[in-house]
């Protein structure tokens, strides 16, 4: 039987235009990002001339597709096969290092581009000692705690892989110097502090690249502010910009081709577009370079290696019962991270999303564990509850219309207040006359809230609206499957009843995915706990009384 070629080809095309010459039955979608024409068949000499970056070549070879190295037209070539992205947690130490180097390893027909983070509680860590550096004076800095630990942790570090030091003494004698200078200048500035953290991926990689060039795997550290990501310039928490992705996929995939090596890029960080100075992504960026990545070379999967079995069905910190959940869809990943699951990054769904890349989360101290797949779509015929998230330390404001503005007004009046202050609002119920709202002051995503500026909000509110300002609430939310609401809700309230927790405000958005509950903080915990027990413990048709101690807490688990 002749050979037929089938070609596949996630191709970004924002700044490129493919040249195809296809049969008359593919036909290019302009509207998609990106497109896959797995299994479209083309004749054996089909012309195909594609100025964009991943490509794969299947040949049918007895009835099985074969995947050749690059194609015979158009110079198409495969550079990277897969992102692996590794946490703080999975590269906290010289041992730790030394696992993930194996796990990459263990992979021998992958290529992949290696995403990683600061080791372990690094990034903590130059956030306080930069702290200290405002108020410590100048011949304090060498004394700062947290920069001696830095210091011995990294060279410890080296040390013990048997690396040169030479390849992070001078980010460590910067790193001093830097501290030196916000000592001298009293003050931290967002910029200012961005640099400052930049120096935890920034070693964290080239240590490790090191170690596998030392193993004999031939490795090349990126810094991410050189190779592309190119970001806004909202220090601490900077948006990637669309030039980031054919600019990271150019860099990527002909450094690959011109002499291929695996690739250790730093998590976490970009470059600003105007002040080109470093930026970073907000706190677990590190997820968000990598979906970033995976959709600039449009990669097969992207995975994200933790230390949990996966995204687990609520935080194992307040509840270690917490099992993995196997299958999410992108929509139900970005809402639990938005609502405060720490898994994941809040916006790193997007990228894979708008990929349309499956996302892998796994567990570096457990490879074995199958871990969550996210996927665009999932099987959600059985799916009731996936997972419950917790935000603490909400703000909620119930504004109540004094009827000086009608119906349209009223709303259109309150949203514009919190537009003009450039405040972000989480969970909406509303009514005619009234709209109850949660702000979140802590956010790390966002800019923080201070008292002075709720105080401002409040004035302005105060000028349409009876105004109840109601802090340390939690916000609950039950992500899932929202056609099954009425079984989530009756289930729930059943739950919080026992608990004898009223419910402050409850709303179920337009995501199909969530319904958010709003309870006081110091009762939220007991209310995951029971609810937890409730959804994923029992027999679910079941709500079994009794789960309680009796006093109507939920036992506390070791
Ligand atoms: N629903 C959840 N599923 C899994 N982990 C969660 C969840 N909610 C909170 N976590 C916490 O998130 C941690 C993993 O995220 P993170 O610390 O950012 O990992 P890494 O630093 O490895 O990227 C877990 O150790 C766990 O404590
Ligand atoms: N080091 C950064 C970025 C990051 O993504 O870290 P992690 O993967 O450990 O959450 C932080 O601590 O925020």
């Amino acid at each position: 039987m002749a050979a037929t070629n089938l070609l596949q080809f996630r191709c970004y095309y924002n700044n490129v235009k493919p040249n195809l010459l296809l049969p008359p039955l593919a036909t290019w979608q302009q509207q998609q990002r990106t497109t896959n024409l797995f299994g479209y068949e083309f004749p054996k000499k089909a012309a195909v001339k594609v100025t964009c970056n991943v490509l794969e070549k299947h040949v049918i070879e007895n009835g099985r597709s074969v995947v050749e190295e690059e194609g015979d037209e158009g110079g198409i070539k495969r550079s990277y096969t897969c992102v692996m992205k590794f946490g703080g947690s999975s590269v906290a130490s010289a041992e730790r290092m030394m696992e993930v180097a194996g796990l990459v390893m263990s992979f021998p027909e992958e290529r992949p581009i290696v995403v990683l983070s600061a080791m372990g509680k690094t990034t903590n860590k130059l956030l306080l000692a930069g702290e200290k550096a405002v108020s410590c004076g100048v011949t304090n800095v060498c004394g700062i705690e947290e920069l001696s630990f830095i210091k011995d942790l990294h060279l410890r570090t080296v040390d013990q892989l048997g690396v040169d030091r030479s390849i992070i003494e001078k980010h460590l004698e910067a790193l001093e110097q830097l501290l030196n200078g916000i000592a001298m200048m009293k003050e931290l500035t967002k910029r200012t502090q961005d640099y400052l953290v930049s120096f935890g991926e920034c070693m964290s990689t080239r240590i490790f690249a090191a170690y596998l060039n030392k193993l004999g795997v031939k490795a090349r550290q990126y810094d991410a502010f050189e190779i592309g990501f190119i970001t806004t310039d909202d220090f601490t928490n900077a948006d990637i910009l669309e030039a980031t992705y054919p600019a990271v996929a150019k860099r990527l995939h002909g450094d690959w081709l011109a002499d291929p090596a695996i690739a250790i890029v730093t998590g976490f960080l970009g470059k600003a577009r105007k002040s080109c100075a470093v930026t970073t992504l907000g706190r677990g960026g590190s997820d968000l370079t990598a979906t970033t990545i995976g959709k600039a070379l449009g990669l097969p999967e992207i995975q994200v290696w933790k230390d949990v079995d996966g995204v687990l069905t609520c935080d194992p910190n307040i509840y270690p019962k917490a099992e993995p959940v196997p299958f999410l869809t992108f929509d139900e990943a970005a809402e639990l991270a938005y609502f405060g699951a720490q898994v994941l990054h809040p916006q790193s769904m997007r990228p894979a999303r708008e990929g349309d890349i499956p996302v892998r989360v796994k567990n570096s101290y457990n490879p074995n564990a199958p871990g969550t797949l996210i996927t665009k779509e999932r099987d959600m015929s059985k799916a009731v509850l996936t997972s419950i998230v917790l935000k603490r330390n909400v703000t909620m404001l119930d504004i109540v219309s004094t009827r000086m503005l009608g119906q349209y007004g009223f709303l259109a009046k309150v949203f514009s207040i919190f537009e003009d202050l450039g405040i972000s609002v989480d969970v909406v119920a509303t009514s005619e006359v009234s709209v109850s709202l949660t702000l979140d002051p802590s956010k790390l995503w966002s800019r923080e809230l201070i008292q002075q500026e709720l105080d401002h909000v409040v004035e302005e509110l105060e000028k349409i609206a009876v105004v109840n300002l109601l802090q340390n609430r939690s916000i609950i939310s039950l992500i899932g499957n929202v056609q099954q609401s009425s079984l989530i809700l009756e289930k729930a309230f059943r739950v919080l009843r026992t608990l004898g927790v009223t419910v402050q405000m409850i709303s179920q958005g337009a995501s199909k995915v969530n319904i958010s509950l709003v309870v006081n903080d110091s009762e939220a915990e007991e209310c995951v706990r029971a609810l937890h027990h409730a959804f994923f413990e029992t027999e679910f048709s079941e709500l079994q009384i009794g789960y309680t101690n009796g006093n109507g807490s939920v036992p506390k688990s070791s």
